[in-house]
């Protein structure tokens, strides 16, 4: 079976695999326990014989003791009754010593003596049968209680049964330093005066009296203490439940037995009452006799019930005492305390199986949660570990994508690629390395790239590139190489080193593009930047540099002093205007032609714009101010030779600025302005002249600056105000429009547009101005509107600048935010602003009527108007300039113009308005030749709007 292992299962299998191990571990544990009970039970059998068996050796380590305790009081009996004897004749002789003491002064020896014999005469102890006896060293007896008879006679010679002289024996006991010992004889004991017994007697030597004061007793007799004491010992002896040891001695007496009917002890077997006890005894008797050992017999079970019981017994003989032990156990007992036992062990062993079972369901319990919880981690692991690993497969995808991708970049590269090994032989190359250097991957394979160098860098040039490389890992660089045909060409290079992990090289790339055509394009842009496209000169950059390099040397002292030249040609904006761009461009060409021919080879001829050129004169000393002057009247008079363009002859004046370093300017710049400053002057001074710049100039060009920003923040400020200027129907006389013109309120005086606007245009600012105008015109007039003030039309006027600039969508807007009709909005542009880009004009003309607004074209005459031009445009009106109506109705010029004008406009279809009609003549005039409107001085002044609408008023009244 195959698993299907996921993070869902993952957890499961292990969870059910854990289940399965502890559910083992379980059932494991318990058939163990339980086999071990039935083994247990089995066993119960085998404990029981060991328990037996341990009884059988217990009886016998008690009976040990008991024999041990016997043995010990028996060899205790000499030693206890000379010990006793001692003890009683140290009494006895400090009784004698301290009567002696107290009367030997009172009383004379003899009757000294017969106290101290009568005083100790009746003393007695060993249970009755002890006695003291004095005896003088030359054997007379003293006292002696049991034999007073004998007392005063001499026993020196009294011997026992195996002649020992006893009272000798007594006299030589105390002839020792101690003056007291022991002495051993045998005499007959006071129940038998046939068999004598041995007697020990302890005596002790009494100086005053020269006596020997002692005691003793049979031997037999201290036994039998001893026996009796061990006896009572033995009575109290208990061991285990019921154990005792019971006491018999060889002739067949029960010495001690608790266990039995008889009430007193002891008793000869033969008297015993129950015969089971008699036959019980006697066979304890006959295994005594055998020498001891197990028994076994019914005996009176000691529970008080009075039943008969098996028992074990073990018999011990003790021979130097004549003893027989008996110590028994009832295997009734052990059976019920075994039993008692195995109900007890068996209990215990259920109670522990079930807190065995809890326990180990708990803890079963507990490594089921940890193997939950664990499966969870491991789930999480897993999916982790999933995770890692599908991203490490998206990882080895994505880059072995990137290895065919980089195969393929390779191969496909645009740039050639070649690869070498860290001794620089070549061991691969791409398609583009073939196209490139000729050599095919077969030919250069193994190969030094060397094979490439086109020899033209030095051997130095080669080393620091290596360095470079080998420090850095980089390079690049620009370097000619050799095609395998022979031909050198330029390539951009980039080298780089790969290295292991130990950082040894293991390649080099080199990646290199052949930059011919991009070293061509870059000298071509570099031209292009530097030089005219139209005349070939170079441009202000180029200028600039030169400039620069000239201040360098000049500072160098190689050089005192060089001057710039700006010349501009003196309306040129007309031929362009009239004759067209490209003539103008001709015009510039042969211009720049003429200057060049008339300055030296070192000098520089540099056009910088439009119709403006520099000419950079490089001059040594003073001579270079007198060098200026001739060059520029020579300028003047070369430019100014005529030019025939598309048959026509044209005169280009040129005027021209100077400015001279270091006195006018020590950087470019300055003496550029300067030289401007210079050439605006001698524009002012009529033009076709030239002029040395001077301080004035400058001041001239500040106070310029000066009134740039101030008309930026007029701007802001809101000093403008609108004048409007009432414009006629000639025939009815009546109010047919106005002309909104600016007035500039600076410093609390009125500035006139003309002051103002062609700076204005100049800066950009007419951008802002214009649309502020145009806005402020519409408003007012659909204020007069609102007002139920019928003014048929706002003219406003329109610079070229802002013709160029999102004309449209301004006015759209302006109309649309002031609600202004487009119809009455006439729009005055110059001639010289349709002229500037006529096919665009053209256009932007053609989108204005179509939102309805008017075109009015201004200054109409002072141009180079061609009325044919007036065909190409959508126009509504003509202005006829008022230096054409100045001379009205006398000058013949005028009249004749004038008329023409009006006629053509007829022709068209135009509207004709005449502007600056100052005498009711040129009205009349104007009335005659049927011009349609007409505004000037005549009628009214340009007016606040305050003042228009009073006006307004009053032609309504009328
Ligand atoms: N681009 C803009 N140009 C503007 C704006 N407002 C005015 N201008 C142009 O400035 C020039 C001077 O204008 P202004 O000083 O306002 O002079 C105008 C009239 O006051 C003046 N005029 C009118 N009638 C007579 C007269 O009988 N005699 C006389 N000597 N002068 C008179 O003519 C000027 C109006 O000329 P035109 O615009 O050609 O109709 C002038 O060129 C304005 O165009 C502006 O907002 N934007």
């Amino acid at each position: 079976m195959s698993l299907n292992i996921n993070p869902q299962n993952l957890p499961r299998y292990q969870t059910w695999g854990m289940v399965g191990v502890v559910l083992l571990i379980l059932v494991t544990i318990f058939g163990f326990l339980i086999s071990r009970q039935y083994f247990d039970q089995s066993k119960v059998a085998d404990l029981h014989e060991e328990v037996l068996s341990t009884q059988k050796r217990r009886l016998k380590t008690e009976l040990a003791s008991v024999l041990d305790y016997i043995r010990f009081m028996s060899q205790q009996a000499e030693s206890v009754l000379a010990e006793d004897a001692k003890s009683h004749v140290n009494q006895a002789h400090s009784v004698a010593t301290s009567l002696y003491t107290s009367l030997k002064d009172k009383f004379p020896d003899a009757e000294i003596q017969g106290i101290i014999r009568e005083s100790l005469r009746e003393v007695r102890f060993f249970n009755g049968r002890g006695y003291l006896f004095i005896d003088d060293m030359q054997g007379q007896c003293i006292l002696l209680p049991t034999a007073p008879q004998l007392e005063g006679t001499s026993l020196w010679d009294n011997q026992d049964d195996t002649g020992h002289f006893i009272m000798r024996g007594l006299v030589d006991a105390v002839k020792n330093p101690e003056r007291a010992g022991i002495s051993r004889y045998r005499w007959y004991p006071p129940d038998d005066n046939k068999v004598m017994k041995s007697k020990l007697a302890y005596v002790r030597y009494f100086e005053p009296f020269d006596w020997v004061i002692g005691t003793g007793d049979y031997l037999y007799q201290t036994e039998n203490d001893l026996k009796q004491e061990a006896l009572k010992r033995i009575s109290s002896l208990r061991f285990g439940r019921n154990g005792y040891v019971s006491v018999l001695d060889r002739d067949g007496y029960v010495l001690f037995s608790p266990n039995t009917q008889e009430r007193q002890l002891p008793k000869h077997v033969s008297l015993l009452r129950s015969e089971q006890e008699r036959k019980v005894v006697q066979q304890i008797l006959d295994v005594a006799k055998q020498g001891g050992g197990f028994t076994e017999y019914e005996w009176l079970f000691p529970d008080g019930s009075g039943h008969s019981s098996k028992k074990l017994s073990l018999v011990e003989v003790v021979p130097y005492w004549n003893w027989i032990l008996v110590a028994g156990v009832y295997p009734e007992e052990i059976d019920q305390i075994f039993r008692r036992q195995v109900q007890e062990e068996q209990k215990d062993l259920t109670e522990d199986l079930w807190f065995l079972l809890l326990v180990l369901s708990a803890i079963g319990l507990v490594m089921l949660l940890i193997s939950w919880a664990y499966g969870q981690w491991l789930r999480r692991l897993f999916l982790d570990y999933q995770a890692d690993i599908k991203a490490q497969k998206y990882q080895i995808d994505e880059d072995a994508r990137e290895l065919q991708i980089a195969s393929r970049v390779f191969e496909t590269a645009r740039e050639g690629i070649m690869v070498t090994d860290p001794e620089n032989r070549i061991v691969a190359v791409n398609r583009s390395f073939t196209e490139i250097t000729g050599y095919t991957s077969d030919e250069v394979k193994g190969v030094n790239p060397k094979i490439l160098s086109s020899g033209r860098h030095s051997p130095d040039f080669y080393r620091r590139m290596w360095t470079s490389l080998m420090e850095t890992d980089q390079w690049a660089g620009e370097i000619w190489n050799t095609t395998k045909g022979g031909q050198t060409f330029p390539e951009h290079l980039s080298l780089s080193a790969f290295r292991d992990e130990q950082g040894e090289v293991v390649n080099y790339v080199a990646t290199f593009s052949d930059v011919t055509e991009q070293k061509l394009a870059e000298e071509q842009l570099r031209y292009m930047a530097e030089y005219d496209d139209l005349t070939g000169m170079p441009n202000r950059r180029l200028l600039m540099d030169r400039v620069n390099q000239t201040i360098a040397r000049a500072k160098r002292q190689q050089l005192r002093c060089f001057t710039l030249m700006f010349i501009d040609l003196d309306r040129f904006k007309n031929i362009n205007d009239s004759l067209g761009h490209s003539a103008g461009d001709q015009v510039l060409q042969e211009v720049a032609q003429r200057l060049q021919g008339a300055v030296r080879e070192i000098d520089t001829v540099s056009r910088i714009g439009g119709d403006e050129f520099v000419v950079l004169i490089s001059g040594k000393g003073d001579d270079a101010i007198a060098s200026a002057a001739n060059l520029s009247r020579r300028l003047l008079r070369m430019v100014s030779e005529p030019i025939v363009e598309q048959g026509v002859e044209l005169i280009v004046t040129p005027s021209i600025g100077i400015a001279s370093y270091p006195a006018d300017g020590e950087d470019f710049e300055t003496l550029l302005r300067n030289a401007d400053a210079a050439l605006y002057h001698a524009k002012s001074l009529g033009r076709n002249n030239f002029q040395f710049y001077s301080a004035e100039m400058n001041e001239k060009a500040s106070s310029r600056l000066i009134m740039e920003n101030a008309l930026r923040q007029a701007l802001e400020k809101k000093a403008f105000e609108l004048y409007y200027q009432p414009q006629y129907d000639m025939q009815t006389r009546r109010l047919s429009g106005c002309e909104a013109l600016i007035r500039w309120c600076h410093e609390g005086e009125l500035i006139a547009p003309d002051q103002f606007i062609p700076l204005a245009e100049e800066t950009g600012l007419i951008l802002s101005i214009g649309e502020w105008v145009l806005r402020e015109g519409c408003r007012q007039g659909a204020e007069w509107l609102s007002q139920g003030y019928d003014v048929p039309s706002v003219a406003v006027n329109v610079s070229a600048v802002q013709f160029r600039y999102e004309f449209y969508s301004t006015v759209k807007e302006v109309l649309k935010e002031t609600g202004f009709p487009a119809e009455r909005l006439v729009l005055e542009v110059t001639e010289s602003t349709l002229m500037k880009d006529a096919v665009r004009a053209r256009q932007l003309l053609m989108k204005l009527k179509l939102l309805g607004v008017q075109i009015a074209l201004d200054d109409f005459g002072t141009g180079y108007s061609s009325l044919a031009y007036l065909k190409k445009f959508s126009l509504d009106k003509l202005k006829i300039d008022r230096a054409f109506i100045d001379g009205l109705p006398n000058d013949k010029d005028d009249k004749a113009i004038v008329g023409s004008i009006l006629d053509v406009a007829r022709h068209l279809g135009l509207e004709t308005i005449a502007e600056g009609v100052e005498t009711a003549e040129q009205a009349e005039f104007l009335t005659m030749y049927r011009c349609e409107q007409a505004q000037g001085f005549l009628f009214s002044k340009a007016i606040p709007a305050k003042d228009f609408t009073d006006l307004i008023k009053k032609n309504y009244a009328s």
